[in-house]
């Protein structure tokens, strides 16, 4: 019996090498090196790397589509690759990019075929339709075949057939690629439901710093298929030094705020009005430079810029250079 502690993602020193042909010869490369992670129940994870970076390839041992060329993996408590069946029923996989539904089907007709395929009982697929139509909500599409989709409806369905048979762990490769802004925050609402009502681990990989925001309350960062980086998103940029920003509009035009502790003047607009400070959350406050601010002039308002996060992964990647 599994205890409910024990870790749904567990690697250690996992490494996975390709063999390709380089004109004449052959090369080895190293896509995935000395991966040690271990990701506890009901964690939300953002897998982020550059193209190329080992994503996928970690994602297809984690999954038992690829055998591990060194260390060991465990999923769910199981080895992917000979457990592979057994980890099919505790795993739900999202490719942005690829399909799990039958083109040419209505996409009520593919949940039945996956209830099938996953052993629902006829109450149990009832029951978890019902809730992933709802909460994705997909009834006016659900007698559509899926090539007459929208990208957005095709994603909703996507989501819907890889949690029918409520897996404990789902992992979403790209899942708001190409999605319109109502679309995204759609998707990223329900997954933080489902979570929220069933204590699923999420693991995803995205070039959308908006997912890792809104859905993710831990980051692995992968550079050239090592592991740079593991924590929240508050110490991520705080390992660059990333710099956050008070904006603070003024009573009266004043001259450029300079001289203010611990800060960097960014900006002025408006004869003054409104100034742009930087400031190292490591080294000061929002509140102690607002302060200081104070002496100087009168506040009218302001506001916390917070680090961009792709600048902060950029920054990373170059100090690893
Ligand atoms: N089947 C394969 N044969 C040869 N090389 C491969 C194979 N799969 C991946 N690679 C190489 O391994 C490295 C990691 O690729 P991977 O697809 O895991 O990266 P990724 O982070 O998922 O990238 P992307 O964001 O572009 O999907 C790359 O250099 C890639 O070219």
């Amino acid at each position: 019996m599994a205890d409910p502690t024990d870790p749904i993602i567990e690697t250690s020193g996992l490494g996975r090498d390709f063999r390709v042909r380089d004109g004449l010869r052959r090369r080895t490369v190293t896509a995935v090196e000395d991966l040690t992670v271990r990701v506890a129940a009901g964690e939300a994870v953002g897998y982020i790397g550059a193209n190329g970076a080992g994503k996928s390839t970690t994602i297809k041992m984690l999954t038992g589509i690829l055998v591990p060329t060194r260390g060991t993996v465990t999923t769910c408590g199981l080895r992917p690759v000979p457990d592979r069946r057994r980890l099919a029923r505790e795993v739900g996989v999202v490719f942005g990019q690829r399909s799990q539904l039958w083109w040419d089907l209505p996409v009520r007709e593919s949940f039945r075929i996956l209830a099938a395929i996953h052993d629902l009982s006829a109450a149990a697929e009832r029951d978890r339709t019902d809730e992933l139509v709802d909460r994705l909500e997909m009834a006016e599409f659900l007698g559509t075949p899926v090539r007459q989709l929208s990208l957005g409806q095709r994603m909703r369905a996507e989501v819907a057939a890889a949690l029918l048979h409520s897996p404990r762990l789902v992992i979403l490769d790209e899942p708001t690629i190409g999605l319109d802004v109502l679309s995204k925050q759609r998707l990223r609402e329900f997954l933080v439901a489902e979570r929220r009502a069933h204590g699923t681990t999420l693991l995803l990989t995205t070039h959308d710093m908006g997912d890792v925001e809104r859905l993710c309350d831990r980051i692995l960062v992968i550079d050239r298929g090592r592991l740079a980086y593991d924590g929240d998103l508050i110490g991520l940029s705080r390992t660059v030094g990333a710099e956050r920003v008070l904006v603070v509009d003024l009573a009266e035009a004043a001259g450029d705020l300079t001289g203010i502790p611990d800060t960097r003047h960014l900006a002025s607009e408006g004869n003054g009005l409104r100034q742009r400070l930087a400031f190292d959350a490591e080294h000061t406050t929002a509140a102690r430079v607002l302060a200081a601010v104070s002496e100087h002039a009168e506040v009218l308002d302001l506001t916390v810029e917070e680090p961009d996060i792709e600048d902060v992964v950029r920054r990373i990647y170059a100090a690893r250079r």
